[in-house]
């Protein structure tokens, strides 16, 4: 059984206060949805947890993953903005992600949003809603326990909403823990949510 805990866990940008004593524990198969809203400290909070960041106090463990790695090295961490070289194709892209992340299924990530039909196009001439579904595309590349997704749905069609459900309900299922940030409520129930401040 693997656990990711924060423990009181308080954080500062800029030298203001976004958050404190926060807490939680999740489990192996786990969602924790985080809400709130815009400044809340949603984002910051996935940062820390990938080791983006520091926390001013309080502790985030992983217990029972691998314990040679960071937490960030055992988690795929999709960030608002798109993890995308514009001058590579989409499967360039994915290539360059697979060997730097040690690995990779190409036609497993092509797949799963049905990126196939634009393997060869340039990613800088993709759609908002394509360089999303690329940059998502990670999460099923190549395996990692944690998944730490900012706002995954923005930009998303219903078609492709769907495909990243089935992939978060598979790598749920399989015994990975999933830190969701959205706005939007997901199709897909969460083990607990996390709502944050009042910033504005
Ligand atoms: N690089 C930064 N330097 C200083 N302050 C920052 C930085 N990034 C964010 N902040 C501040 O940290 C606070 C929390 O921001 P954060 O992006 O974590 O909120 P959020 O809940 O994810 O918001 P949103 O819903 O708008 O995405 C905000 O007050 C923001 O102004």
């Amino acid at each position: 059984m693997v656990q990711l805990h924060a423990d009181s866990l308080a954080c500062q940008r800029g030298g203001r206060t976004v958050f404190t004593d926060v807490n939680f524990t999740l489990s192996s198969g786990q969602l924790l949805e985080l809400r709130g809203p815009n400044g809340a400290g949603k984002s910051s909070l996935l940062r820390l947890i990938a080791g983006l960041g520091e926390a001013i106090s309080g502790q985030i463990t992983l217990a029972g993953g691998n314990g040679d790695l960071s937490i960030g090295q055992q988690a795929h961490y999709a960030a608002h903005q798109e993890a995308i070289k514009a001058p590579l194709t989409v499967a360039e892209n994915l290539k360059f992600w697979g060997d730097f992340l040690g690995g990779g299924d190409m036609a497993a990530a092509l797949a799963a949003f049905d990126l196939g039909a634009l393997a060869d196009y340039p990613a800088a001439l993709l759609s908002a809603g394509q360089k999303r579904r690329l940059s998502l595309a990670r999460l099923a590349l190549v395996p990692r326990l944690l998944w730490l997704l900012d706002e995954p749905t923005v930009g998303l069609d219903a078609n492709s909403l769907d495909r990243l459900t089935r992939l978060l309900r598979g790598h749920l299922s399989g015994g990975g823990l999933a830190v969701v940030a959205t706005h939007a409520p997901l199709d897909l129930t969460a083990d607990a949510t996390l709502v944050l401040g009042t910033a504005r």
